[in-house]
Order: C-alpha cells, then structure tokens, then sequence
C-alpha cells in the first residue's frame, strides 16, 4: 500500500509536456467528428460500477485526485480571506493527523481557482508553493462582453500573476456552425495568454449536442488550448460523464494525429470521492497513466476536496461506509 501511494501521489513539475502550438482550421476533419449518442450513453452508464480502482488502492486514488483538484472559489461575495484560507487549504489539503497515517507529506492540490480580481492575493498566499494560480476570464461565465475587453481581461490576469487562464468560448459561434470564428477566438485568446497556459471551457450543457461538443473540443485544440474543460459550474448541466467520453476521446485522437497531448478539466457538480475516483478510472481507460497527472488533468470543483478528506479520514480511522466502498470499487 505504501508504495502504491507514493507513486500515485509523486507530483510531476506542473505543465512539463510541450504545449499544443495548435495547427490551422482543419474544417473535413472537424466536420467528420460524430458523437453516437446512445453508444455514449451505453459506455458511461458502465463506468460507475467499475473496479479499476482497486478496494485497497483507494486512499491512495484518493491523494491523487487531490493533487488534481483545481481548488476553486468564483462567487460574488468571494472576499481576500476567504481566497487566503481557500490556498491555505490547498497548501495542506489534509489534516496533518490524517496524512501522518497514511504516511504522506507534502502533496497540495494542482492549482488554486478564482475571479481576476483575487489573482493578486492568491499569488501572494501561494509564494513559493509552486501551486499555480488560474484566473477565469473572457467575461466568464456567460462570455458575452465586447471581445476587446474579453482579450484585455487576459492580458490583465497574466500581468497580476496567472498562471492559467479559463477562457469561455462564444456559445453562438458552435451553435451557428461558425467553426472558423470559434477557431480565430481561441486563437486570440490563446496568443494573449503569453507563457499562460489556456484552457478552454465549452461550456457543454449550452452547445445544443454532442457532437457539437466532440467538434468544439477538436477546433479549440487546434488553436492552441492547452486544455479543454466542460463548464463553468454556473449552466444548468455541468460536467457529465458522457460529455467526458466525446471531449477526451477528441484529445486522444487530437493526440494520435498531431502528437500533442491535451489536458482535460471536467468542472462542475463534481462534489463526491467516489465521483472522483469514477472519472480518475474513466482517463486511466480511455487516456492512460501519462494523463493522471495535475498537467494533464484537473478537476474543477470548490467542495471535492472536503468529501475526499472526510473519506481519508474514514479510511485510517476504518469507519468506511460499505455503500461508499461498493460505489467506488
Ligand atoms: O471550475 C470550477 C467550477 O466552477 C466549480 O464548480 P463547483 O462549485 O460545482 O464545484
């Protein structure tokens, strides 16, 4: 067991893969991408009851989802302290008494989340962590102000220290059809994120279809995003786990044909371990090891951690719950 959680809890440097430098609109290839919806549907009903997470492995699935979680706070009362405590919190995820069980020191979670305006304290409370800070942007959630300002928002959350930049794409332009506006945008985005790395959230529970979420994920990769993400957490229908199957599997064919890998960040709703650990075996399947890492896959969600830490708990004090240890394998 100890071993096992050293290697599933041994971080890679964060963003260590050559990023995606993109390649132009390729429309017979965005126009071939189809998504069998019922096919879809069928796969990820399966996923669930799933044993790819060994009983005796959990704790240390569970450290590695941690070291995934893009800890996130977006509301409109969020204050400087309470973003300070949300990094304390991401500094040391789990109780000292907890990880001295388990015999582990020293994980964090993948990054801290927020709005622009609480880049400027977050980068001062993560000082020399190494965590990284992502700044939603582009007029998140909706998307909808004048683009000029959506790409200067960028521009001003890199100056204040982001490392990540969660752009939202134009809706309209997937839900018109109009691939080659949807690409140039993301390619603005993209370029005014400098050295940021970028990650596109599709915001899937507005794009009508899944096939229009396996063609948006396709034209955002080919301009550049460094990651794709489903949602916002703020559309009806956020994170899913058939959405997840059409977006990664886009990224690992994006992959088979360009070489580059791209990260995926499901976001949204994700509020469980054993939710967790269902999409952990669902990379592990369809993507393999190299994307179980925190520069290839993230979760964005502001309440997964608790639930996680509360089943660590559990696991060293041996209070599991059995319907909890079915669910998760
Ligand atoms: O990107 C992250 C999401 O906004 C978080 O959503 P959540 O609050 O449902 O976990």
């Amino acid at each position: 067991m100890q071993s096992k959680v050293d290697h599933m809890t041994a971080q890679l440097p964060q963003m260590v893969e050559p990023r995606n430098p993109g390649q132009d609109l390729d429309l017979d290839w965005v126009l071939s991408a189809q998504a069998n919806r019922s096919a879809i549907e069928r796969r990820a009903g399966t996923l669930p009851g799933r044993r790819s997470v060994k009983k005796d492995y959990q704790a240390a699935w569970l450290l590695k989802a941690i070291t995934c979680i893009d800890l996130t706070t977006l509301a409109g009362d969020d204050t400087e302290g309470r973003v300070r405590r949300l990094c304390a919190k991401a500094r040391q995820p789990v109780r000292h008494d907890i990880m001295e069980k388990l015999g582990v020191e020293g994980i964090t979670t993948g990054a801290v989340c927020v709005y622009h305006d609480m880049v400027a304290p977050a980068v001062e409370a993560l000082q020399g962590t190494g965590i990284p800070v992502a700044a939603v942007s582009t007029g998140f959630p909706a998307g909808l102000s004048p683009f000029h300002l959506r790409v200067a928002e960028i521009g001003e959350s890199v100056k204040a220290g982001a490392d990540e930049i969660d752009i939202v794409i134009s809706r309209r332009h997937v839900l018109t059809g109009n691939w080659q506006a949807l690409y140039d945008e993301m390619k603005e985005f993209r370029a005014a994120c400098g050295d940021a790395h970028v990650k596109a959230i599709l915001a899937t529970g507005e794009l009508g279809s899944l096939r229009n979420v396996a063609r948006t994920s396709l034209v955002c990769m080919m301009a550049g995003a460094d990651f794709i993400k489903t949602s916002t957490g703020k559309e009806s229908v956020n994170a899913t786990l058939p959405v997840s199957l059409v977006m990664i599997r886009a990224i690992r064919d994006y992959h088979e044909r360009t070489g580059y890998r791209v990260g995926y960040k499901p976001a949204g709703g994700i509020s469980k371990a054993k939710d967790a650990l269902v999409y952990l075996s669902l990379i592990k399947e369809e993507l393999g090891d190299r994307w179980l890492q925190p520069d290839m896959f993230r979760f964005g969600a502001s309440s997964l951690l608790g639930d996680i830490e509360r089943q660590l708990e559990h696991h060293v004090t041996g209070a599991y719950s059995a319907g909890w240890r079915h669910a998760a394998g």
